[in-house]
């Protein structure tokens, strides 16, 4: 009980049982199945990490609310509840923002949950303690935004908050707890009731038996069907139907980033190694929570082949997604897996496998692309290129197919995510829609706490400066995560120089930093690699053994292009300008 609610409780009926906003918040979000919060402690919300921890809630403290915001937002990702983060007033708020907007933006459940300043005092603007008027700024960043007032309204702050974050699509919700709030006294049984448990939270959405006419004939029409399938299919935990459906019907299938792992990698109708081939020639595409963003080349242009040759079909829960780059000539409006199942349901005995020339192109290519990778995985050369390293890593992730790869980085993500096979949904977690960095280890310390699961990040060297302090937070909370620094001296690589010769170039870091020596800092182990072998040999024994591991891998600083393989995106000037 907190120092208020005890003194009022002396001062007034000692019979009467009282309760305060601070009680009234934790149990709120205990009785909606809240078992974690991620934040930063501060004012106002010190007590109320205390006594959440105190009633049996996991509080993972962080060193900077970003990481906790993206710690929060995976959780979400993970286990399809809402991720809760904690952080302080307006500047914490601020920094927890940035992780909302990308939950929001990725389609992840997170609730960021930030003490404030008086409203008397922020809305006449007299300079309180941080004031910041974090409601109207949080706003236009997430699905919805509230702020409760009244210790008696916290249970339905807290629900419609829970409600918002994951019905229909998925995203980020902001909730106000002005410090005033906390201390707010009230009975304790008028508080009870005042608590809502919400109910099937995120409805099934069924799609309309017209919509799923439509889509089944499109595809039965089609001479290269192809599947995409985006993150929304991962998040959905519909593993089974999607499995079948993709079985049942023949059709290739294409995994974005995060949806690999959904079928493996290794999976016979897997197009992934035939990407541009998949994409360029297939003739009608169902994409199955996946958004037609600058990921697909928004639908159109060279990489989808002849302009009108092809057809979509796109499953979605959010109706205003379709038509939101090119026609799509089958919108299917419903939650992954009751579309999914609709549509298995009519994978029937008149069913016929796409025709056989189209599986051929597709396995041929992909066979073509495999082979020319496999003898740069093998390279052992010191210093390691992208390559030689990865290779190991793909051994690695291949004999422990049950861990998560958190992965970040410009080449060292590009490369990866080719590279390495995932054989699970899930089980890898990146820089998604926004390609950000820094969501490195927020995300790696989630993934440990929620799933007990070793973790694995591959982490450029530049990425991993994003969220490095936190890997005081891995050894804090001793968590099965081993860190892999593909230290290459810079950003994209290590080479570049400042022309005039005064400072460093805008791209590089200090030569031959040891981020191991960090790790070591706090306890952790530190190891430092400079071949493939040797990754190999120190990333199967920091897995192995459980223990918070960081290994700094000496790549070569000139491996390594710009932006990897999203350069164009990159303006270049077009003027050389006479010295
Ligand atoms: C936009 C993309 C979806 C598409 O990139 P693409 O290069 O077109 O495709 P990728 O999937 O990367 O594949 C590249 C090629 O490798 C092939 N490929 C894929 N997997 C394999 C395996 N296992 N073996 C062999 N070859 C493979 C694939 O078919 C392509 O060849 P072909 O089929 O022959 O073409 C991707 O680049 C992406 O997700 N980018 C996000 C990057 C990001 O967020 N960066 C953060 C900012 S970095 C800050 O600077």
């Amino acid at each position: 009980m907190s120092a208020v609610a005890q003194r009022v409780e002396t001062e007034a009926d000692a019979q009467q049982e009282l309760t305060d906003g601070f009680h009234l918040v934790i149990d709120a979000l205990k009785l909606n199945g809240i078992e974690t919060i991620y934040g930063v402690p501060g004012i106002p919300i010190t007590d109320l990490g205390r006594m959440a921890q105190a009633e049996g809630i996991r509080v993972v403290s962080f060193r900077h609310e970003q990481n906790a915001g993206n710690a929060a937002a995976i959780a979400g990702f993970l286990t399809k509840k809402p991720g809760v983060c904690l952080t302080v007033s307006a500047p914490g708020f601020l920094n927890g923002l940035t992780a909302l907007a990308n939950a929001t933006t990725n389609c992840f459940p997170m609730i960021l949950i930030s003490g404030s300043s008086e409203r008397e005092i922020v809305d006449l603007q007299q300079g309180d303690y941080e004031e910041m008027d974090q409601l109207a700024i949080a706003k236009p960043l997430c699905k919805a935004a509230f702020r409760v007032l009244h210790a008696a309204d916290i249970g339905i702050g807290v629900a419609r908050a829970i409600r918002a974050a994951v019905s229909g699509r998925p995203g980020g919700v902001y909730l106000d707890l002005p410090a005033k709030l906390f201390s707010q006294v009230m009975d304790a049984a008028a508080g009870e009731k005042s608590l809502v448990k919400v109910i099937d939270p995120a409805p099934a959405q069924i799609p309309g038996p017209a919509a799923v006419d439509r889509a089944i004939n499109l595809l039965k029409g089609a001479k290269r069907p192809l599947i995409i399938l985006g993150k929304g299919a991962a998040y959905a935990q519909a593993d089974e139907e999607i499995r079948a459906f993709v079985e049942k019907s023949g059709i290739p299938f294409l995994p974005m980033s995060m949806a690999k792992g959904l079928l493996p990698d290794t999976h016979p109708q897997s197009a992934g190694a035939a990407r541009s081939t998949a994409l360029k020639d297939s003739d009608v595409v169902i994409l199955l929570g996946a958004r037609l963003n600058w990921l697909l080349s928004h639908g159109k242009g060279k990489t989808w082949g002849e302009p009108g040759s092809k057809q979509f079909i796109q499953v979605d829960i959010e109706p205003k997604e379709m038509d939101s780059n090119v026609e799509i000539a089958a919108p299917l409006v419903g939650d992954i897996g009751s579309v999914v199942s609709a549509l298995l349901d009519r994978i029937d005995g008149s069913w016929q496998a796409p025709p056989a020339d189209w599986i051929e192109s597709i396995r041929s290519k992909k066979e073509a692309n495999i082979a020319k990778m496999a003898p740069k995985l093998l390279k052992n050369s010191s210093p390691m290129d992208f390559h030689g390293a990865l290779g190991s890593l793909k051994k690695v992730i291949a004999e422990r197919p049950d861990a998560i790869l958190v992965n970040e980085g410009a080449n060292t993500l590009d490369l990866a995510r080719g590279i390495i096979d995932m054989y699970q949904p899930r089980k890898r977690l990146d820089v998604g829609t926004w390609g950000v960095m820094g969501i490195g280890m927020g995300f790696a310390i989630a993934a440990a706490v929620e799933t007990g699961k070793p973790v694995l990040a591959v982490e450029g060297d530049s990425a991993f400066g994003f969220s490095g302090m936190e890997v005081e937070t891995i050894c804090r909370y001793d968590l099965p995560v081993t860190i892999v620094i593909f230290n290459n001296n810079g950003i994209y690589r290590g080479t570049d120089t400042d022309p005039t010769g005064r400072d460093p170039g805008t791209t590089v870091f200090v030569k031959d930093s040891r981020y191991d020596k960090m790790m070591e800092a706090f306890g952790g182990v530190g190891v430092n690699v400079t071949t493939p072998d040797e990754l190999y040999r120190a990333v199967s024994a920091a897995m192995d053994s459980g223990k918070p591991t960081l290994i700094n891998a000496v790549i070569d600083p000139a491996a390594g292009s710009e932006s990897g393989n999203i350069g164009s995106l990159n303006p270049q000037s077009v003027v050389v300008r006479k010295k």
